[in-house]
């Protein structure tokens, strides 16, 4: 059932288009990304949301009733900052409650709600810490209870877990994931790093300057892009350009390359993308070299040179050809994809 509505929503600040006929529906118990670069409209598309911005034309509908003439403090929707902004002064017990207590809900309610979210945050035993003698991932979990506790059917998250080091990231996505399908609230998380929304999010709009370039599962958009930028944006990828033919791509350079059609329609401009997983070093038609090779542990990223091109080629585990080696690259059809420019 969808719970958000938004349509042709336009927002522009003097000659920069913002938001440029945005449309998206968002559905009840889901974890939604917005994911774009800097500059791509997310944040304001997140402040029209909370109600922090207006828009220029276009309808946003939560549940079916119109949202934009309710006032921020109304709606029935919380945002979570990029800065957790929590109270120094107050304990974290304190700074969950205090929403509450401004709703002048009676004493034993709140903390019954306080202590219920405590313990979903794993945090009952830091309830009288201050928020200076907590670890930033600490942190970031008050801020969510602070955020859960009044129970919204929406909650905003703005790049939540970007103050955090690499590796409680990790930890703080999974935990974030696991905590939005227990407590069933719609989350809707902006953020410019990809990995973030692939691991957390069921599906994920694409913005690119104010316009929704695909929405999809993590899945579909890594291995089905619609356009150009998706493919690129997502994830590591080889592009060739060239025209749309029956079973691939007609190039200049290296002749009818196998590719599924993908969005691009027979006969146009179109970009074949292939992943460097999907590309092997031996029986393919396309000949080359290999440039450089690098291992990581568990992959191996190879670098080959054929024609006027890089290839980047993934493999798993420990490299199999050796800087100079002569290759024979090549991939099956159903591995690549046709996109539009
Ligand atoms: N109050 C404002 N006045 C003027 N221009 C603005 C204002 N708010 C946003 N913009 C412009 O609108 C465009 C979209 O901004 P927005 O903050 O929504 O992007 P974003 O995708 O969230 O970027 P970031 O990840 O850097 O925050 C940008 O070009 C920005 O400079």
């Amino acid at each position: 059932m969808t719970l958000l509505s938004i349509s042709k929503v336009r927002r522009t600040f003097g000659d920069v288009t913002a938001l440029d006929g945005v449309s998206l529906d968002i559905r009840e118990g889901e974890f939604f990304a917005l994911l774009g670069p800097s500059g791509c409209g997310k944040t304001t598309l997140l402040r029209i949301l909370a109600g922090f911005e207006t828009l220029d034309e276009g309808e946003v509908t939560l549940a079916g009733a119109d949202l934009t003439q309710v006032p921020a403090h109304r709606r029935p929707i919380n945002l979570m900052f990029q800065s957790y902004a929590l109270f120094p002064h107050l304990s974290v017990a304190g700074n969950i409650a205090y929403g509450l207590q401004r709703e002048r809900l009676g004493k034993a309610e709140i903390k019954q709600r306080v202590d219920e979210v405590l313990e979903r945050v794993g945090l009952t035993h830091a309830a009288k810490r201050r928020p200076q003698q907590l670890s930033g991932g600490q942190r970031q979990r008050v801020a969510l209870a602070r955020a859960i506790v009044k129970r919204p059917r929406l909650l905003l998250l703005d790049e939540p877990l970007s103050a955090l080091d690499r590796k409680v990231r990790a930890e703080m996505q999974l935990w974030l994931k696991q905590l939005q399908h227990e407590v069933g609230i719609t989350f809707v998380v902006v953020t410019h790093d990809q990995e973030e929304a692939m691991s957390m999010a069921d599906r994920i709009a694409v913005l690119n300057q104010g316009a929704v370039e695909q929405v999809a599962d993590p899945v579909t958009l890594y291995g089905s892009p619609a356009t150009h930028f998706v493919a690129d944006f997502i994830g590591a990828n080889n592009f060739f350009s060239g025209t749309a033919v029956a079973g691939g791509l007609a190039t200049d350079a290296f002749g009818v390359l196998p590719a599924r059609g993908g969005t691009a329609a027979p006969g146009s401009p179109a970009i074949l993308a292939v992943r460097p997983e999907q590309v092997s070093v031996s029986g393919g038609a396309l000949a080359g070299t290999v440039v450089d090779v690098s291992f990581y542990g568990g992959l191996s990223r190879i670098l080959v040179a054929t024609g006027d091109k890089s290839v980047i080629v993934h493999q798993h585990g420990a490299p199999r050809v050796a800087p100079g080696d002569a290759v024979e690259l090549g991939w099956a059809a159903e591995d690549a994809v046709l996109v539009r420019p």
